[in-house]
């Protein structure tokens, strides 16, 4: 039974979805990073919210490791590239806390156009200072969305809802789908000088870093009012400080920090600065959402193999996965047989799928290509990080689709490029289920690729098969199947034994010598 460790404080909801759904779970939260890598090799799956670091150093103590998955949307407390590197899925949970987040962005508007907190705190003081909190209304005003996905697009509703105008700038936004949205489609220095309100709701990255670097906070309309639920780190809390200092910035509320938890910073205590604890997706709607989505996503992954949500793996839904996976078996069937018999560089691998292949996810397909190939060269690659270490060992990977059939409903042919030239394996599903070799370097044959195997290049030639049979009986290996093609007759043949046993290298050696015979390879599938 798969073990799931939660590690962050999640809803019960989700321990009670990995229990029925056949995984046991431990919560145990607020460990120190020593502690959880003391404990993480016992588990297969780790559920997280923000807290917990999947650092690289944790990764390589989850020996047993193969999903991390994250109540929530940010991902940057995981090492991606690690994780990709050791081969586990990392997923989040895209839409659960969207609604809630961009409700604290637009709560966080009403307390700067009001100035809430402060008023708050001198009413309860006794003060009744009515005249010295003067607002301003949001209506009629333009919001400045950066960024316009899952949350962003929320905002933009709310706030055409309250009558504001909203201006987004979003390299990514197509104007099709601004109009859907209602927005105008703006430059940045276009947003900056024109909005009342500014709201960020991108992620972090290198282009997003500091958007609303001192220069660019410099752009903006004097008295504009900043809102960050994003990501710390979006605005420049320096500059943000010397802008609400000189009154150039009428008011800021920051849900998240550079440094997180924030415990200090320059600027608390401005005036009109509001912050929040990173509380952005912190409503019971949106935790229960979460935390059903991820131990949903996860136990599919444990138990049926089925990948939703993840950031470093092709999505394959719980209903797919049945039909894909007999033709991930095949691919990475005949990804280890090229692999087995092709030495040297590999610049290309080619996927083609031809027939009903066609029909199914092909990410899959070519990661399983990839994982049977490379398995021949390393053993910690799986179906995650082998089109990472593939990038990284500079094999272009070609996909082609033939969807019209050709001699099977349904094939599979990987080809490999190396200095001898294309060379190329092809399969097929019998019965929609079981993996068959059809074609072995343009030689028709038929075979399962199971277990111990010896592959022979033979010129075909009478007693041939009599005097192998009995190098190998000699050698007391039993021989299961048989299979045997050729090119034409009297020309190059192939042979393929499926073996009861391995078949020692001197064994392979001695089959070399008989008469007629190219080459022997022992085969391990
Ligand atoms: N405060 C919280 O508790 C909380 C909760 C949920 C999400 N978040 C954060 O909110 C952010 C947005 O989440 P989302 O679900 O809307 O993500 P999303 O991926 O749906 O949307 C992000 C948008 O940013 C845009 N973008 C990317 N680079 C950009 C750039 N250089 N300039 C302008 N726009 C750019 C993208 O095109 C996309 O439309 C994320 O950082 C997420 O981690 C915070
Ligand atoms: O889990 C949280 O409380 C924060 C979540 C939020 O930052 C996210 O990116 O989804």
């Amino acid at each position: 039974m798969p073990k799931v460790l939660i590690s962050d404080k999640m809803d019960p909801k989700a321990a009670q979805i990995f229990r029925e759904r056949g995984v046991e779970v431990d919560e145990i939260t607020g460990k120190t990073p020593e502690e959880l890598k003391a404990i993480i090799g016992q588990y297969d799956g780790l559920a997280i919210r923000s807290s917990t670091k999947v650092t690289r150093e944790i990764l390589d103590a989850a020996t047993n490791l193969k999903v991390v998955g994250r109540a929530g949307i940010g991902v940057d407390n995981v090492d991606i590239p690690s994780a990709s590197a050791k081969g586990v899925v990392v997923m989040n949970t895209p839409f659960g806390n969207s609604i809630t987040t961009a409700e604290h962005a637009i709560a966080l508007m009403f307390a700067l156009a009001r100035d809430l907190p402060e008023a708050d705190k001198s009413t309860q003081a006794g003060k009744w200072e009515k005249n010295r909190f003067m607002g301003v209304e949001v209506t009629g005003k333009t919001l400045g969305l950066i960024g316009a996905g899952n949350i962003g697009s929320i905002v933009a509703d709310r706030a055409l809802g309250l009558k504001m105008k909203v201006v987004a700038f979003d390299p990514f936004l197509s104007p099709e789908r601004a109009m859907e949205l209602g927005v105008e489609k703006v430059e940045l220095d276009q947003l900056l000088a024109r909005a009342d309100f500014i709201t960020l709701h991108t992620p972090l990255t290198d282009q997003t870093r500091n958007i609303l670097s001192a220069e660019n906070l410099a752009k903006t309309k004097k008295g504009v009012r900043i809102i960050n639920c994003a990501r710390g780190g979006l605005v420049d809390e320096a500059a943000l400080k010397e802008g609400l200092d000189s009154g150039h910035i009428g008011g800021a509320a920051l849900d998240v920090f550079v440094q997180e938890p924030a415990k200090e910073s320059p600027l608390f205590n401005t005036p009109n600065f509001i912050s929040t604890p990173h509380l952005g997706a912190s409503t019971n709607e949106a935790q229960v959402n979460v935390a059903i989505q991820v131990a949903e996503q996860m136990a599919d992954y444990l138990v049926t193999g089925g990948v939703t949500n993840a950031l470093n793996v092709p999505s394959l839904t719980a209903e797919e996965a049945p039909r894909v996976k007999p033709y991930m078996e095949l691919a990475e069937k005949l990804g280890s047989l090229v692999g087995q018999l092709t030495t040297g560089d590999l610049p290309r691998v080619s996927i083609h799928s031809e027939g009903a292949a066609t029909e199914v996810n092909q990410k899959p397909i070519v990661s399983a290509v990839l994982a049977g190939f490379l398995r021949t060269q390393t053993d910690t690659v799986n179906m995650v990080n082998a089109p990472f270490l593939a990038k990284e060992r500079g094999i272009e990977i070609r996909e082609v689709k033939t969807e019209k059939e050709g001699d099977y409903h349904t094939l599979i042919r990987v080809s490999v490029k190396t200095d001898l030239g294309e060379r190329s394996v092809a399969g097929t599903l019998f019965n929609h289920s079981q993996p068959r070799l059809v074609e072995l370097f343009g030689i028709k044959v038929e075979a399962d690729l199971t277990g111990h195997m010896l592959y022979v290049v033979n010129e075909d030639a009478p007693g041939f098969i009599g005097r192998l049979g009995t190098a190998l009986g000699e050698a007391g290996v039993n021989i299961g199947t048989f299979h045997l093609g050729r090119r034409e007759a009297g020309g190059e043949a192939v042979v393929l034994l499926s073996l009861d046993e391995a078949v020692t290298p001197e064994l392979i050696a001695h089959v070399r010598t008989l008469p007629g015979v190219k080459t022997a390879r022992a085969l391990k599938f």
